[in-house]
């Protein structure tokens, strides 16, 4: 009787016939192992132990220079049929990319250890989770797989029960820049990566698995993996809303996953629960109700302004048992980054820090943490079934226009403001300030497949029976004719989800717009905030000549993706933009 473990244990024999390792390991995700991994990686310089008095089990990981985030040029959807990829990703015959990628694996793990790494993106007992196994050459990927996903000995077990399983490849190589892709293959549910250590191309439960393949996965089994914090919101009656949100890179998603309510409120009894900071995996339950998972089990966040005002509560999980990446070091042997009080001596690259030299820590640099010590993690993240969606929210980094919070008045008009979404750019990222860059539901370099299609795929969601979560834009971003932020952000954006929360009680009335609902007045709670007046007039105005420029700006944006473009959203926008006619 073949059991279910045959198809992964001829695979792996087939990889390292090709990889030619010196040795296997097969890993059980135990702290014996764990601290195995730890003192080799410290012997081979992999790991740096940091300050054990102030941060006990933290390590410092130095990339190699060259290797320091996503590789968006080289990440490859391999479809059979180059159209299904769509012009939001770079596609290459799955043929051609086999035998590039089986060119560059061929005896690449010569002399290394080649670890297999069973895990479950999801609890371990969750009909919402899905499994995989990431073959490596890398001890730094086990480690943060381990923190990252439910890896080893139950995710086996599981396997062997379901079968099936996303096979992920990845080596190291010669950390060649010249030599790094990342390949996915939906159609085969497998990813092959190859020449690069870092983040989001090695840890491939994460973007390659949980989003790219997970997407593709999720249209034709009726679900979604989204790019999304999950954050509980509990009032003072003890009722807790569960919000998914998606936001394009600096917005601040994890300190939105981590917020502290204003005084007020906590001496009011509000909380904050953590379910998830960076991923969502959302399906319709029996009750027609869309019930959410985070699949991951930990933390990858971006280290660089995670200070003692910005995000307490990250600052207290990253206080132990942490591996940070790229960050720089203080004359005490602690880790530091721009934001945090102190001052560093090394750099990321390890050279004496020199101001001339750019920052200390880079920009990219990442801490990898198990969820489980954030102070405000919510136990609701171990729940098989998930947590019940109440509200999504999209957002974008928008200077100006688009005011603070708007509720979509139906599910298609939510997935415009999905499809819509976008920051500005600051002078940071790219250079040119200003440019507005759509990044529709934060999804853009991670949907596993034709834009038009994604579109079409959410619209989808909108049947008889479905109880769909309320949809809502915000922007924590606009500016004042004065250049300085209106709105204080932070825990105050807690006011914000309030106010959402009670439209989905049905207890706020909100006042209609053109471009959706918003808050009536004295509908936002400002008591203990001196937000003056006029400064909430300025937050929420709508701009009708600008709205129309928008309006317009959209429809060719969402032209980009035709013919795959589902009519129904382009009527969507007609219809906004009609109404914006209306005098
Ligand atoms: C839950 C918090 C969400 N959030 C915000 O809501 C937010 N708002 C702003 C803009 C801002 C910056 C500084 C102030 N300072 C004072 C003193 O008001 C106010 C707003 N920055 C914000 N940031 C940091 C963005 C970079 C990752 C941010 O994360
Ligand atoms: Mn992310």
């Amino acid at each position: 009787m073949a059991s279910k473990l045959d198809s992964l244990e001829q695979w792996v024999k087939d990889v390292a016939a090709m990889t030619r390792p010196a040795t296997i390991h097969w890993c059980d995700g135990s702290d014996t192992e764990y601290r195995s991994l730890v003192q080799q990686m410290l012997q081979s310089g992999d790991l740096i132990e940091l300050n054990q008095q102030t941060h006990p089990g933290c390590y410092l990981h130095r990339s190699s220079p060259s290797d320091v985030a996503r590789v968006e040029h080289l990440t490859f959807v391999c479809t059979k049929d180059e159209a299904d990829a769509g012009p939001n990703n770079h596609w290459m015959a799955p043929a051609d990319a086999h035998t590039k990628m089986d060119a560059l694996f061929n005896g690449c793990m010569e002399g290394r250890t080649m670890y297999v790494i069973p895990y479950c993106m999801g609890p371990i007992d969750s009909p919402l989770s899905r499994c995989g196994v990431e073959i490596t050459d890398s001890p730094y990927v086990v480690a943060n797989m381990r923190t990252m996903t439910r890896m080893g000995a139950a995710a086996l077990a599981r396997i062997e029960r379901e079968g099936s399983f996303v096979k992920g490849l990845h080596s190291t190589g010669e950390l060649d820049p010249e030599r790094r892709f990342i390949m996915h293959f939906p159609e085969e549910l497998s990813i092959q990566s190859y020449g690069s250590g870092y983040g989001g191309n090695a840890l491939l439960g994460k973007k390659c698995h949980a989003l790219r393949i997970a997407s593709y996965q999720a249209r034709t089994e009726g679900w979604l993996a989204e790019h999304m914090l999950i954050v509980g919101i509990e009032n003072p009656q003890g009722q807790t809303h569960y919000i998914a949100a998606a936001f394009p890179s600096a917005c601040g998603k994890t300190n939105l996953a981590m917020l502290i309510p204003p005084e007020g409120y906590r001496k009011d009894g509000w909380r904050v629960w953590t379910v998830g900071d960076d991923i969502c995996w959302m399906r319709p339950g029996a009750d027609g109700r869309l019930y959410a998972i985070n699949p991951e089990a930990g933390f990858f966040g971006v280290a660089p302004g995670t200070s003692d005002s910005s995000n307490p509560n990250a600052l207290t999980t990253i206080a132990h048992d942490t591996i940070f990446t790229n960050v720089a070091v203080t004359a005490d042997n602690q880790p530091w980054w721009e934001g945090l009080p102190g001052t560093p001596i090394t750099d990321w690259q390890g050279r004496p820090y020199d101001p001339a030299n750019g920052p200390a820590a880079h920009p990219n640099s990442r801490f990898t943490v198990s969820a489980k010590q954030c102070p405000t993690w919510s136990a609701k993240a171990e729940d098989a079934q998930g947590v019940p969606i109440s509200a999504i929210v999209f957002g974008g980094r928008r200077p100006s226009l688009v005011p603070l919070v708007m509720e979509a008045r139906d599910w298609t008009h939510g997935v415009l403001l999905g499809a819509a979404m976008g920051s500005e750019t600051t002078a940071a990222a790219t250079g040119a300030v200003g440019v507005l860059r759509r990044d529709s539901m934060a999804m853009k370099p991670f949907c596993g497949y034709h834009y038009g299609d994604y579109f079409t795929h959410w619209l989808s969601f909108d049947k008889p029976g479905a109880k769909l979560p309320k949809i809502f834009h915000v922007n924590w971003f606009r500016k004042g004719k004065d250049g300085k932020f209106l709105w204080p952000g932070f825990g105050e954006n807690l006011r914000v989800l309030e106010w959402m929360i009670a439209r989905v009680e049905g207890k706020a009335r909100g006042t209609e717009t053109p471009i959706g609902m918003l808050p009536a007045n004295g509908e936002l709670k400002l008591d203990g905030l001196d937000l003056p007046r006029e400064t909430l007039v300025e937050l929420l105005d709508v701009d009708n000549a600008g709205w129309q420029a928008e309006l317009h700006a959209i429809g060719e944006y969402l032209d980009t993706f035709s013919p795959r473009l589902p009519a129904r959203l382009r009527q969507e926008q007609q219809r906004v933009a009609h109404a914006l006619e209306i005098p």
